[in-house]
């Protein structure tokens, strides 16, 4: 995800300046979060193949792996500690209008990736600019059970809402999910593998529109269909 922040060609206090406010001052990170910064930790990038992914999410790592080697494709790496600029920016224009207790934030991690190896959510996004389409390699582990021996429909609504937000990913700025609408066409064995196929529809303003399907590794079976709207995030207006 780094790449692609990195990419942005503007940051929030370009934006605020071109509207001619002036640059809110970045807040104080705090003792506890300048020394944060300044460790060189090295995170780990959990999209990359571990012991609990079955011989499937393999195979289908190693064919988008493949896919990525003339540059159509990018594997997104995905560490639960990194700070990508974007979601700096998120911390300091957007949190303080809600002060959220210092302890409590140092805590955050997304949560994808606050679960032991194999027992949640395993997967790995590939995004091809272009076509402006993410695809997600999920294996949903036994802690994500809804009806006995079968995905829950939620931990399938955080894959769907995180792989849709990915597709944002070339527009300019922050967004959050306004809507989703998820069919559930046919149920997920638990620790299965499912692909999801992702989508931008349409801009309009700063509405984005996106779209997926989510299928069987053999793609003999159409598990869910969803749609989403992303709202990019206007920093002169407040979150709540
Ligand atoms: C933010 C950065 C951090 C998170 C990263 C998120 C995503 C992108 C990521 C990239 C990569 C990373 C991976 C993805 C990881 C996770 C993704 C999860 C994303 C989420 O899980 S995020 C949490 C759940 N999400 C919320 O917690 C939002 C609560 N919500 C609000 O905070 C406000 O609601 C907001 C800000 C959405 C809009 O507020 P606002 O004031 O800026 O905009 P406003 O209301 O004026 O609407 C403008 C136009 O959208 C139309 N519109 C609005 N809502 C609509 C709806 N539901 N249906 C149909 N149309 C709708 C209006 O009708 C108007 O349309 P028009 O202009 O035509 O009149």
């Amino acid at each position: 995800m780094l790449r692609s922040c990195a990419a942005r060609p503007r940051t929030l206090s370009a934006l605020r300046a071109a509207r001619g406010g002036a640059p809110r001052p970045a807040r104080d990170p705090g003792p506890a979060r300048r020394s944060f910064s300044t460790e060189k930790v090295i995170h780990k990038d959990h999209s990359l193949p571990n012991p609990s992914w079955s011989k499937d999410l393999r195979l289908l790592f190693d064919q988008f792996m493949k896919k990525c080697e003339d540059g159509s494709w990018k594997h997104l790496p995905s560490s639960e500690c990194k700070v990508p600029q974007r979601i700096h920016s998120f911390k300091t224009y957007f949190l303080d209008s809600k002060p959220v207790k210092e302890d409590q934030l140092s805590q955050a991690r997304p949560f994808t990736r606050s679960y032991e190896v194999g027992q949640g959510f395993e997967y790995a996004m590939f995004y091809n600019e272009d076509e402006k389409r993410t695809v997600c390699l999920f294996q949903g582990g036994p802690y994500l059970e809804g009806p006995p021996g079968f995905l829950h429909g939620g931990a399938l609504a955080t894959m769907i809402d995180t792989t849709l937000g990915v597709c944002t990913i070339s527009c300019m700025g922050l967004f959050m999910t306004a809507n989703l609408n998820i069919n559930f066409k046919s149920p997920i064995p638990l620790c299965s593998v499912v692909v999801i196929s992702s989508q931008l529809d349409k801009v309009e303003g700063r509405k984005v529109f996106v779209s997926c399907n989510v299928r069987s590794v053999d793609e003999k079976t159409l598990h869910s269909d969803a749609t989403g709207l992303f709202i990019k995030l206007d920093p002169e207006k407040s979150l709540t």
